[in-house]
């Protein structure tokens, strides 16, 4: 989201704001086509903070805040501010379809977090016939919107995602996102820490899964360039891998990263809004279907977004011999966690 842009349309009347086509003027000659974005767990730790950052994205015409309770509120609040989309709260199974229809992308943050002591996969139970349902509903009401599954396990939500929506026969392998920006956040942060360089300038590309040893931060392709110590990078993948974990323990059984985790959806469900403007060269790394990584059917890389969705699933690039083994050991994991989703949707 570009900062002037925003401070553009901020600075406009609230009766601006209601008057589309002033504000496509504000964008020069640049055409803003309209863009309905739904959050399904929109009154969640992370759906409320991700609300309000997707009211401030000037790329969205329409905010569709769904949940089984408390949308409402949620909606009335962020609705008050004035910048230019419009916000409308669902709740309860009977306005999903409204919530959802029209939708370009659906930001999926609906389901239970982890307490101390918990896995990932600890959650699969209950959210895996959350994602079902909702992915149920996406199949019937937007059949062609472009998918941020959020809700974890993500290595297994993501698969019964692709399920459901085969068996609706409407999937789209490009339109299928599991978000992994957090890690990508996490790396970034941790790199700049340790490295001494300004954090705003740092990329580090991570790839694999969402959680555990699937999450492969790729140091040696770090920029800008510094010359760490083999075991500052083993640290720092290890920090990386266990931050979620870092915040589940902070938090001390209050639920898991909601704040990070929402600047991470926003930062994800904005470049998915560019790639479908037509933004060239907008890249994140997401987990995705894949077929010329590894043998595995999806895994987390560079992705080049596009109208479509992805338009590219990009190569790993030069690995250290230390990622190289990080790579390996962690395909058996991933590969469980992927059978265990598609099992799941089809039983
Ligand atoms: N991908 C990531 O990097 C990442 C990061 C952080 C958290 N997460 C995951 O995101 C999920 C949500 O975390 P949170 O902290 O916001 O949890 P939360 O409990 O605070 O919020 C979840 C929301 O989902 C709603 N919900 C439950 N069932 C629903 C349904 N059928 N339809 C719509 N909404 C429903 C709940 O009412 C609640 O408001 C968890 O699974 C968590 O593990 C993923
Ligand atoms: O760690 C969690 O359970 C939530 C999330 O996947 C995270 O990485 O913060």
């Amino acid at each position: 989201m570009r900062a002037s842009m925003l401070r553009l349309i901020r600075s406009r009347s609230s009766s601006a704001a209601s008057r589309p086509h002033l504000l496509r003027r504000a964008y020069g000659s640049e055409s803003v086509p309209e863009r309905k974005v739904a959050v399904l767990g929109a009154a969640g730790g992370i759906g409320q903070p991700l609300a309000l950052l997707m009211k401030l994205n000037p790329l969205v015409s329409q905010l569709a805040l769904y949940d089984i309770a408390g949308t409402p509120g949620v909606a009335a609040d962020v609705g008050h501010i004035n910048t230019r989309s419009e916000v409308a709260g669902y709740v309860g199974e009977e306005q999903l379809g409204q919530a959802l229809e029209g939708s370009d992308v659906v930001i999926i943050p609906a389901g239970v977090p982890r307490k101390p002591g918990m896995t990932r996969d600890d959650l699969f139970n209950i959210n895996a016939g959350i994602v079902k349902s909702l992915c149920t509903a996406i199949a019937k009401y937007c059949p062609n919107a472009v998918v941020n599954m959020i809700s974890n396990p993500v290595n297994s939500t993501v698969p019964i995602a692709a399920e459901v929506f085969k068996k609706a026969g409407t999937y789209n392998e490009k339109k299928l996102f599991g978000v992994t920006t957090l890690d990508v956040v996490r790396a970034k942060t941790f790199y700049a820490g340790k490295a001494k360089v300004p954090v705003e300038e740092v990329n580090v590309p991570v790839v694999g899964g969402h959680a555990g040893i699937t999450i492969l931060p790729l140091f040696s392709q770090a920029v800008p360039k510094a010359n760490l110590a083999d075991e500052d990078i083993k640290a720092l993948t290890k920090r990386t891998q266990d931050g979620g974990t870092e915040v589940v323990e902070a938090k001390a059984g209050k639920g898991s990263a909601t704040l990070s985790m929402a600047y991470a959806g926003a930062l994800f469900a904005d470049a998915c809004l560019k790639g479908l403007n037509g933004v060239p060269d907008v890249v994140e790394c997401s987990f995705v279907q894949s077929s010329i990584i590894t043998e595995l059917p999806f895994f987390a890389s560079k992705v080049k977004l596009g109208k479509n969705g992805v338009e590219e699933v990009l190569e790993l690039g030069p690995m250290s011999d230390y990622e190289k083994q990080g790579l390996e050991i962690l395909i058996p994991e991933l590969k469980a966690s992927i059978e265990k989703g598609i099992k799941f949707a089809n039983q």
